[in-house]
């Protein structure tokens, strides 16, 4: 099978990697810096204390993304419109598109921008790029793709690849559980630019998260949405799971980049307006990372 990555990062480039070795062929488009270190020597995995060279295509250009049967989207939820826009010209009629990215919407609106279906996907994964054309992995990595015509044979491509996948017809609950996961984890390792297993062995850290999911909680009661009854349990789990980590958010920090906080802690804030809910904890952590980020 051929496959195109749209926004060669930690999650493009995780994926990539492990669709590569399974022996698809995989084109990465992505920016420059890494486009040259992946023509010098390949892409680099670091997972599970071993280190491995990947080969596989990269290039700026998404006009490669014309003979892929499947193409990731893996750009942050701020870059969806640049990356539609350069993917639509390109995709041909029978490819199956995926959104692999965190916080609500961002299928439906690629949809809207492609002209076409888009699933979407929840992705459980810790990784994070050492350099350019370097990705380590921290732990997990399981998906859940949303149902549609082309959902099961997509996840069997996948699982074949030693990705676990399930296929669900309830991603819009499940994409809001990971949401709450990630206005838990997110901003606070954006902020102090601490792991996980840091950030969990404090108690008075661990206090505050617990306010920002019962506040992300009463936002979904509003909306109709029924989390799942150990939400909390579910954020430990995962802080707990990838103890080294620090939040994608974090890594745009230390990168220089915007974040995507505004898809995050941002959309609940919004939300809770939208209910006349009060969110201070998520309000507050909003207002500091935008503080961290670069003008
Ligand atoms: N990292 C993680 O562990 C996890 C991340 N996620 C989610 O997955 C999604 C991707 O995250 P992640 O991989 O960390 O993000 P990254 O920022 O590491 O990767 C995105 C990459 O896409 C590039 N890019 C953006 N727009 C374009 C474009 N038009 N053409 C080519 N390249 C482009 C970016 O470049 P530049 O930065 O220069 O703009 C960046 O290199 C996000 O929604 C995130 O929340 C979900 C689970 C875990
Ligand atoms: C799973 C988690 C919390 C991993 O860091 C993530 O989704 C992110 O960083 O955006």
């Amino acid at each position: 099978m051929r496959v195109a990555i749209m926004g060669a990062g930690a999650v493009g480039c995780y994926y990539g990697a492990m669709l590569a070795l399974a022996g698809h062929r995989v084109d990465l488009i992505g920016r420059e810096a890494l486009v040259t270190a992946v023509a010098a020597r390949g892409l680099i995995l670091e997972k599970g204390g071993r280190q491995q060279t990947v080969a596989l295509g990269a290039g700026t250009d998404a006009g490669v993304a014309a003979s892929a049967d499947l193409v990731l989207i893996c750009v942050k939820a701020q870059d969806n419109d640049h990356a539609a826009a350069a993917l639509r010209p390109h995709l041909s009629p029978g490819a199956v598109v995926l959104s692999l990215q965190n916080g609500l919407g961002n299928a439906a609106h690629l949809a809207a921008q492609l002209g076409r279906p888009v699933l979407p996907v929840v992705v459980y994964v810790a990784v994070q790029m050492a350099g350019a054309g370097h990705v380590v992995h921290h732990g997990r990595g399981e998906l859940v793709l949303g149902d549609g015509p082309a959902a099961a044979d997509t996840a069997a491509v996948f699982r074949a690849a030693g990705i676990p996948t399930e296929v669900s017809d309830q991603t819009e609950a499940a994409l809001w559980t990971k949401l709450v996961i990630n206005c838990a984890l997110n901003p606070i390792s954006a902020i102090t630019r601490l792991p996980y297993g840091r950030i969990f062995a404090d108690p008075d850290a661990v206090r505050m998260l617990r306010q920002v999911v019962d506040e992300c909680s009463r936002v979904a009661q509003a909306e109709g949405v029924g989390l799942p009854a150990d939400i909390w349990d579910q954020v430990a789990r995962i802080a707990a799971a990838m103890p080294e980590q620090i939040s994608s958010t974090a890594q745009d920090i230390l990168r220089g980049r915007r974040t995507e906080i505004d898809h995050l802690n941002g959309d609940i804030v919004r939300r809770a307006l939208r209910h006349g809910l009060d969110v201070p904890m998520n309000g507050a952590l909003l207002a500091m990372v935008h503080l961290v980020e670069p003008a």
